[in-house]
């Protein structure tokens, strides 16, 4: 079994709560209220902004400069094209740079992004990997369950853009590779010793995951 496959089933509970949210099969079948869709796309624009500091700790934490590259290619995906996609999608839902510059942060938001960062800090470079992939490989698997799920109205979908970035081959391929580069991180540096701790980190930004679409679930109701 794969390093991230034994991450995996050492937090199944966590797994399925995140991967299968309510909130994932509302962007699924449409259902989604434009509320809780909204203040996700707030959120996510700050999160970002954290992920791209995570992104840019992996830079400083890499033992060697092949995973310094690496890193930094995820950095600079994060900041040249991924948030100018977010800004892009958050225009069509009606936001304006000073609505997403203005958010206050939510909590959950806070809690997910600090834990990430901590992690990373007082860990390795593994440590943080580990504490990235239910984001960086969470997303891939979840847009793959929702573009498999054919809902009759798939074409008015005002979520299917949102499914469709994280379905396509692009991403699917950012997501493959990160999970390559962690499989190599745990060959390196993952003694069974080390596992429980990892387990623990992957579990709790897991549950911070599920939280997030939580946050956002919440404010459609
Ligand atoms: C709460 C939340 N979790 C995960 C992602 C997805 N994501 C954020 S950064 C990144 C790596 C991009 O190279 C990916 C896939 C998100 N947007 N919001």
């Amino acid at each position: 079994m794969s390093f991230f496959e034994r991450l995996k089933t050492s937090a199944p509970a966590e797994w399925r709560a995140y991967t299968e949210h309510p909130f994932t099969n509302g962007l699924a079948d449409g259902s989604l209220p434009e509320t809780a869709f909204r203040h996700y796309l707030v959120q996510d624009y700050l999160f970002l902004i954290e992920f791209a500091r995570a992104y840019a700790l992996a830079v400083y934490k890499s033992p060697s400069l092949a995973d310094m590259r690496e890193a930094a290619t995820g950095l600079s995906a994060i900041l040249d094209v991924e948030m100018n996609l977010h800004v892009k999608l958050c225009g069509e839902w009606g936001l304006s740079a000073s609505d997403l510059e203005q958010a206050p942060p939510a909590a959950e938001m806070l809690a997910y992004t600090r834990y990430v960062l901590d992690a990373g800090m007082r860990g390795d470079l593994l440590a943080l990997k580990v504490a990235l992939a239910p984001c960086v490989i969470g997303y891939a698997e979840i847009a793959t369950r929702l573009a498999s799920l054919r809902h009759a109205d798939a074409a008015t979908n005002a979520y299917r853009v949102w499914i469709d970035e994280y379905a396509g081959a692009p991403y699917q391929e950012v997501a493959a590779n990160a999970r390559a580069h962690m499989e190599q991180l745990a060959d390196r540096y993952a003694t069974p010793a080390r596992e429980a701790e990892l387990i623990t980190i992957f579990k709790e930004a897991t549950r911070l995951e599920a939280d997030f679409w939580e946050m956002a679930w919440r404010a459609g109701k």
